[in-house]
């Protein structure tokens, strides 16, 4: 009982999601059908959001602050092809010394809003020898290292009002919106860098060493990054179904001989070549996603 009390009094409990959601809802007219995360040097994605009404992280109450570069902090309601919309335009990071539940709080907040489908978009390294830098991959499942060990977003006492104590994650990335993503990137002509894969999280901040990005390659991951997997988890948590992809921003170093070395310049100028792609994929996708109730926007 006790330990249940600290846990809801860090602000994660369900009545302080509520109480932040309530607070979105009397400010903002659009009620979002679809949330998007937007990854490193992503943000331009929530530019395209039509009729903007948006908000500064640090004025939402109980919402944490975006520390990265190439994370602005602002949430940004709107309509993307005329569907309501909400999106994250700057992440949370464990490596930013948040707790997990504090990073995965805006999942929460997004299925109290009345959010159905989340897309998350990330930066990653590719592991897979025959990915290039600038290479969009479809997440179709993950490896959560951490997790394992006990760094999990659904630690501590479960609210049942969120979702089931024991959540299923075998089909975390739903395989619909997989094939239709596939579909809009032919539709697109993005069939050359379009792929799919593994997506495994890491703590960060600092980047891979060779042994490590070897290892997670034998391990099964196709890319890797420091994000995602959280809300992934979180957001199935409460019922809503995520997509997410990986912009392959750079090679994962391999080799001993490599001269490359990861840097988040690097994964900023290959956010920003892909930029405009990237947007028109997100707003393509969410216009042929089937909203499974009608919104009253
Ligand atoms: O996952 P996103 O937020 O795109 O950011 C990725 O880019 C940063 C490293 O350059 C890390 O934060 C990594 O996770
Ligand atoms: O190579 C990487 N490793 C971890 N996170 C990343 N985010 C972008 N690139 C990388």
């Amino acid at each position: 009982m006790h330990k249940r009390h600290v846990v809801c009094s860090r602000g994660y409990s369900y009545e302080d999601c509520q109480a932040t959601a309530d607070w979105l809802l009397a400010q903002a007219a659009v009620r979002p059908q679809v949330a998007i995360v937007c990854g490193s040097g992503m943000g331009g994605l929530a530019d395209t959001l039509k009729d903007q009404v948006a908000f500064n992280y640090k004025d939402i109450p109980n919402f944490p602050l975006s520390t990265v570069p190439g994370h602005a902090g602002r949430l940004v309601f709107g309509t993307l092809k005329g569907r309501p919309c909400v999106c994250m335009q700057g992440r949370f990071h464990l490596y930013e010394g948040y707790p997990v539940q504090k990073i995965t709080k805006p999942m929460r907040i997004f299925a109290l809003l009345g959010v159905e489908t989340v897309i998350l978009t990330n930066a990653a390294g590719g592991l897979n020898q025959d990915f290039k830098v600038g290479d969009i991959m479809i997440i179709k499942d993950h490896l959560n290292i951490a997790g394992f060990a006990g760094n999990h977003p659904l630690v501590g006492p479960n609210d049942d009002r969120f979702g089931v104590r024991f959540p299923c994650m075998s089909d975390a990335y739903d395989r619909d919106l997989q094939q239709l993503a596939l579909d809009v990137g032919q539709d697109l002509g993005y069939g050359d860098f379009l792929r799919d894969g593994v997506y495994c999280v890491v703590g960060g901040p600092s980047f891979e060493t060779i042994a490590e990005c070897r290892m997670l390659h034998k391990l099964g991951a196709d890319a890797v990054g420091m994000s995602t997997v959280h809300e992934t988890i979180v957001a199935r948590h409460c019922g809503m179904r995520v997509f997410a992809l990986s912009l392959i921003t750079n090679k994962a170093v391999m080799e001993y001989d490599s001269e490359e070395k990861a840097n988040h310049e690097e994964v900023l100028e290959t956010s920003r070549v892909r930029a405009s792609q990237l947007e028109k994929f997100v707003s393509n996708l969410v216009s042929r996603i089937k909203p499974s109730k009608l919104s009253n926007s």
